[in-house]
């Protein structure tokens, strides 16, 4: 430890206080201009900025010292250290002055049993009143609290090129040290739970393909979609492929599978992703928007239809905790149009009989269960199938009702739902729920307009990316599943190619509507990061 990487830590997190991008994007250019740091440099600079991040609004009540200076980022690093990581003040003694040293006594002293539990919850007010809405306090503080820890590094086997045993024996004879470094998911039978400090983009198996980084949660979902072999399969929202891979081993690289996305740049990473894969059933293609033309011939024609639909990602804080600051309430409530408004579109790819799976990484209840509910009410040529069952047809045994709910704290796996719906021929009576659509766009709008004014601490951050930069920048962070160890190891491995991505104009039937309903909240003020 030495003041010097302190002093770059704060740099990097002062940059990241800004919200304007994704945190891993930032962090990997900060690496690319900074060569000379060594792994474990890199490896400070990533966890300590990612752990500030995760805890954020406790820390900022915590350094709120006398002259009420909560955005230095040197001090929120420090508080990180001493409060969080438990290290002691001896430790970084040498390097404070006496003034400091006088500070860090406080830090480590101060009492935060009384903080309100949104702070203690390290979430925004108007997230926190959502989970507590729908959880209760006491779960939500769970939640929240289990979102505070790192991911898991999990990998899936690629059964197209070996067997979970085979690659698990080849991890463990790797192991110097005798001790076990590598243990089965529970749940998907294809994954492995790694050491969180493996570089595994620069190991062999990665890179001749019969290993793919990806969490427990989404391989339990490709196993959802349940796809055959030679079976017709649309993944629409397919982005930079994980599940789609995913989708294509499980199909024994037979039928077809088509990959549809609005994002060229993130098609064109699945490209790359696919070379290794050894898969050679792929249709990739770009789409205009879910309204895109070229979709028309494909009505009616597919087994299983995938839409793996943009969200806020509030399922993944543990790998990107920057979401939960940069996420408002209008953006959910955008989100959820958006999500309708695919889904509808994607369930006309369907065949009769085939199925309809929609999955979102988000726990919140508007984006998952309403846009659920809300297309069955509205599509009465699709009925629910229930979860469990399917999931236990592919031997995996994992009961969390109707519909697939992972949560972090329950299962260790990204927050993720899902939601099968198989197509009839038409004739079943529709299913009554509580709301409409447009209920469901009211009730979020509430929130928006209702959401407090912001406060000065650093947990109102403000956002200052024009909407549709800021829109494609949370996407692109949902779409990578990459752990902070992961960011460390890419940036010595290889400089990725800057693909200029297109401009995606995107009709939402009701965006209008809701714009104009939105009260949009005063922008935020954060006081500039001193060094
Ligand atoms: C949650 S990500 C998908 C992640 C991906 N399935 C995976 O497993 O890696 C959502 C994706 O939806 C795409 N998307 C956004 N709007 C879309 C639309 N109208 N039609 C199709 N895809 C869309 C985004 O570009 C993004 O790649």
């Amino acid at each position: 430890m030495t003041p010097n990487l302190i002093r770059q830590a704060a740099v990097m997190l002062s940059n990241l206080l800004e919200f304007n991008s994704p945190a891993d994007a930032k962090l990997s250019e900060f690496f690319r201009n900074n060569r000379d740091l060594g792994t474990k440099e890199r490896a400070f600079v990533a966890e300590s900025v990612y752990g500030v991040l995760r805890r954020l609004r406790f820390l900022s009540a915590v350094t709120a010292n006398d002259d009420n200076d909560p955005d230095d980022a040197r001090k929120l690093v420090l508080a990180w250290m001493l409060r969080i990581q438990g290290m002691s003040i001896q430790k970084i003694e040498s390097m404070l002055t006496e003034q400091q040293i006088e500070w860090a006594h406080t830090i480590k002293a101060k009492s935060t049993e009384n903080l309100p539990l949104a702070v203690q919850a390290d979430v925004r007010d108007w997230l926190w009143e959502k989970l507590v809405a729908q959880y209760g306090e006491k779960e939500a503080l769970t939640i929240a609290r289990s979102m505070h820890d790192a991911a898991t590094l999990d990998l899936r086997v690629n059964t197209i090129k070996g067997t979970r045993d085979d690659v698990m024996a080849k991890f463990i004879a790797e192991n110097t040290s005798g001790e076990s470094n590598v243990t089965k998911t529970p749940y998907s039978p294809i994954g492995l739970r790694m050491p969180l400090r493996l570089n595994i983009s620069r190991h062999v198996m990665f890179t001749e393909g019969q290993i793919e980084v990806q969490d427990e949660g989404s391989q339990i979902l490709a196993h959802l979609v349940a796809p055959k072999r030679g079976m017709m399969v649309a993944d629409f929202c397919a982005g930079a492929g994980g599940k789609t891979l995913a989708m294509g081993a499980l199909m024994r690289n037979t039928g077809r599978l088509y990959a549809f996305d609005v994002s060229e740049k993130r098609l064109h990473s699945l490209g790359q992703r696919l070379k290794r894969s050894g898969l050679s059933n792929l249709n990739a293609q770009s789409i205009s928007s879910e309204t895109d033309p070229k979709l028309k011939r494909l009505n009616g024609k597919f087994d299983r239809v995938l839409v793996d639909a943009p969200c806020t990602g509030l399922g993944t804080l543990r790998r990107n905790p920057d979401l939960k600051w940069r996420q408002t309430p209008q953006d959910l409530a955008e989100l959820t149009v958006k999500q309708a408004n695919i889904l509808a579109r994607a369930s006309k790819l369907t065949k009769t009989g085939g199925r309809l799976i929609y999955s979102t990484c988000s726990l919140l209840r508007d984006e998952n269960e309403q846009i659920a509910e809300n297309f069955l009410a509205t599509h009465p040529d699709f009925k629910l199938l229930n979860a469990a069952e399917i999931l236990k047809q592919q031997q995996i045994n994992l009961d969390t009702g109707d519909y697939l709910k992972l949560l972090p704290h329950l299962h260790n796996t990204d927050g993720f739902f899902a939601a099968v719906f198989e197509k009839t021929d038409g004739t079943s009576k529709p299913v009554k729920v509580a709301t409409s659509v447009v209920a469901v766009d009211e009730a979020i709008l509430q929130t928006a307009s209702t959401e407090p004014k912001a406060k000065k601490a650093a947990a109102k951050p403000k956002v200052t990316k024009p909407k549709a930069a800021k829109e494609a920048a949370v996407e692109e962070t949902l779409d990578e599943k990459t752990t902070v160890n992961e960011v460390v190891v890419k940036e010595k491995v290889a400089k990725p190619k800057v693909v200029k991505e297109k401009t995606v104009k995107e009709k939402i039937v009701k965006e209008k509507v809701v714009k104009e309903k939105v009260v949009k909240p005063k922008a935020v003020k954060t006081k500039a990061v001193k060094e």
